[in-house]
């Protein structure tokens, strides 16, 4: 389960957005706390845009690196720094941080997502490739020469809609394949959030949650913090799993234990039919 502390948002989102490195450092260490396994942050300016600049890197991961144990990654969105040439220098000079992140996304349909990813490679920071839905993402990744040296691929459901969100997945999913064979981590946003991540449990799939992707737990109440996001959904995505287990266990022979590849590709089977899920 990882933990999605900031995102875009800004103040104007809540008092609870973390946006200083020690505000991301205490919201880190509490949804750790709260059953959180690895981390992805926006580090900001002093006055809270995302930003590439190193000297934040350095100040964010260290406040954040000193107060949690698990693997931290970045962002490399392209809102961060639009000139792919500057972007991709500014990425470059991650290289002389005394601790570079664990890893970064890419979003691998942004105007010179490769050449980020490849340099992101060469200095030994894992890549997660960001792909979206309502993007050529999916079919630059299959045909991408780097696809099967990523850590894993995020597949992000831009779809804000919680009816739709969960068919937007499936399909997001069938265009990924087999993915190189690359580990995938299934997440939504808004009012996608929670259906999505309920999805990403019956596929027996990681997922993430934060106050980047939503601003409200399942029943519609406003999320107090990211803590009380994770505690949720490691709820809501355990239960989700066990009963497709126990849905596949049922219905599997001499009482074989399905696989989440299995409960994958039945998934992927079923989707043309409608989904009559309560999400
Ligand atoms: C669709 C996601 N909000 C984008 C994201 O989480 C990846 C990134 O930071 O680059």
């Amino acid at each position: 389960m990882q933990v999605c502390l900031n995102g875009t948002r800004s103040a104007a989102d809540g008092a609870g957005i973390p946006l200083s490195p020690e505000a991301m450092a205490e919201s880190a260490a509490e949804a750790v706390a709260a059953g959180a396994t690895d981390l992805h942050v926006h580090p900001k300016t002093p006055c809270g845009r995302d930003t590439l600049s190193p000297r934040v890197l350095a100040r964010t991961l260290e406040a954040i690196r000193a107060r949690v144990p698990v693997p931290v990654g970045v962002t490399t969105g392209a809102w961060a720094e639009p000139d792919p040439a500057v972007r991709l220098e500014r990425v470059r000079s991650w290289a002389g941080l005394p601790e570079p992140p664990d890893h970064a996304s890419v979003n691998w349909h942004e105007p010179g997502a490769e050449d980020v990813a490849a340099a992101l490679m060469e200095m030994g920071v894992r890549v997660e490739a960001g792909v979206w839905t309502g993007t050529d993402g999916a079919a630059r990744f299959s045909a991408s020469a780097l696809a099967p040296g990523v850590f894993r691929v995020l597949a992000e459901v831009t779809d804000p809609e919680p009816a739709s969100a969960q068919r937007s997945a499936l399909a997001l999913l069938s265009e990924l394949g087999s993915a190189h064979g690359r580990p995938v981590l299934l997440h939504g946003e808004e009012g996608g959030a929670w259906p999505v991540l309920r999805l990403a449990g019956r596929l027996g799939l990681a997922t993430r949650v934060g106050l980047e992707d939503t601003l409200f737990l399942p029943d519609g109440r406003a999320a107090g913090s990211n803590a009380q996001l994770v505690a949720e959904a490691v709820g809501v995505h355990g239960r989700a799993r066990r009963v497709a287990q126990d849905q596949s266990g049922r219905i599997a022979p001499h009482g074989a234990r399905p696989t989440a590849a299995d409960s994958r590709r039945r998934a992927l089977r079923g989707r043309r039919r409608p989904d009559r899920s309560s999400g």
